[in-house]
């Protein structure tokens, strides 16, 4: 699984101190085995769990509502039996123990619930909050080609799981991740995928194979230089991971830009907290309309550039294309300025030529993007150049990483 080393370099430089403190403390958790000792106290309205290194707060409803016993858990289904609705929401327990490395409580009624001291501390808000959903190595060029990942083999990809398990965790760590060796096809390139996921069908089609002859109402389909961004940024939920294969060019230029989001976000929360801050607290429009003889669409989606978990602060979308975004308007102009500045120090970030990932993508190699993360470009080119590739569903991507044992 993840070494220190994998998981320490880049995030302790680029982070501000408590934010390295929680990191680190992440890491560690994943192998500390708890400190066997455990005392508690009872208050008003939670109880304290003293057990490792800081109290832990639980709610007696909550405890009632997280009770693993059979008649309130299946868990064989992992789910719920009890009825949330029905817990007194004064419930306190009768009786409070601790036995054998579990806190066994004794409701009034008679019904008892036992946690494991492990469960109740791995499932605490004091704990969640300290440590990140998803590791991650942040990137910029050097440190991407430095960490010399290895591609993928197709044939070995399509026949071992884990040459797909190696795959996925370089995927998680860095949010790109290739195979190669693909042959040449739409199907094959479909194959590839349906290792890892489902396909999400957009507008665009299921699998969609595109050149430069406006066959869409969008600069994609020209043979323009594309600056960063990230796709389908005009979704309520945009496209979790996009497959780009290139099955032919002959021409020069088109080379990918790769960009890593959140590297370059976690250079503004520590260069600038507030600019950080403002943008990801400042819900934003991206639009796409399309009026052709053959499609007629209008999408929105509206959220913040730099969406965090609100409970420990980890940026997990980006939502950034210029030539998406739609009219500003949910900004009030006290702010706009700010925003406008904030826009600008983190677009300063990302075009650093440092932060600039180039590659070529030729027939045979098939490349991953966390769309939510990476944001990807392209250089102009001449010549027929034909893409063939697809979107994700981003819940099917995760639960095969779970399904693995890696931390998605
Ligand atoms: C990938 N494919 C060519 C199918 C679609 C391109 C979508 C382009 C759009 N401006 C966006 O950024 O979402
Ligand atoms: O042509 C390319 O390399 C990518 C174009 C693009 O941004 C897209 O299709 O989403
Ligand atoms: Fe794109």
């Amino acid at each position: 699984m993840l070494t220190s080393a994998m998981f320490g370099t880049l995030y302790r430089n680029l982070l501000p101190a408590y934010k390295q403190a929680q990191l680190l403390c992440g890491f560690r958790n994943a192998q500390t085995t708890w400190r066997s000792a455990a005392t508690f106290t009872l208050q008003e309205d939670c109880l304290v769990l003293n057990y490792g290194d800081t109290p832990m707060h639980f709610n007696y409803v909550w405890l009632r509502d997280h009770c693993r016993s059979a008649s309130s858990y299946n868990a064989k289904t992992n789910q719920r039996n009890l009825d949330t609705g029905s817990i007194d929401l004064n419930i306190r327990p009768d009786n409070t123990t601790v036995e054998d490395g579990h806190l066994v409580l004794t409701w009034p009624g008679g019904h008892v619930s036992k946690y494991s001291l492990g469960w109740l501390a791995e499932n605490s808000y004091e704990r969640k909050k300290q440590v990140s959903v998803q590791p991650r190595i942040l990137w910029n060029s050097d440190i991407y080609t430095k960490a010399n990942i290895a591609s993928a083999k197709w044939d070995k990809f399509m026949s071992c799981d884990d040459e797909v398990k190696k795959f996925l965790q370089n995927y998680l760590l860095y949010g790109i991740a290739f195979v190669d060796g693909v042959p040449a096809t739409v199907e094959a390139t479909e194959a590839v995928t349906q290792r890892v996921s489902l396909i999400r069908e957009t507008t665009y089609g299921r699998m969609w194979c595109f050149t430069s002859d406006f066959s869409r109402g969008d600069t994609a389909y020209s043979q323009l230089a594309l600056d960063r961004h990230t796709d389908t940024s005009y979704f309520q939920e945009p496209c979790g991971i996009q497959v780009f294969h290139c099955l032919k060019h002959e021409g020069t230029g088109g080379r990918t830009l790769l960009v890593d989001g959140f590297y370059a976000a976690e250079k503004l929360r520590q260069q600038s907290p507030e600019k950080f801050e403002l943008l990801a607290r400042t819900p934003i429009r991206h639009e796409y309309i399309e009026n052709t003889d053959n499609h007629r669409n209008h999408m929105t989606g509206v959220g913040p550039l730099v969406n965090v978990y609100p409970w420990n602060n980890e940026v997990y979308m980006i939502r950034y294309n210029n030539y998406d975004r739609s009219v500003i308007n949910t900004i009030p102009h006290d702010a706009l300025q700010r925003w406008y500045v904030a826009h600008r120090e983190y677009t300063t970030e990302l075009r650093l030529p440092e932060n600039e990932l180039w590659v070529k993508l030729t027939p045979g190699k098939v490349i991953f993007i966390d769309n939510w993360r990476v944001m990807h470009g392209r250089e102009a080119f001449t010549g027929l150049r034909q893409l063939c590739g697809c979107y994700l569903t981003r819940d099917d991507v995760l639960s095969a990483a779970r399904c693995f044992d890696l931390q998605a």
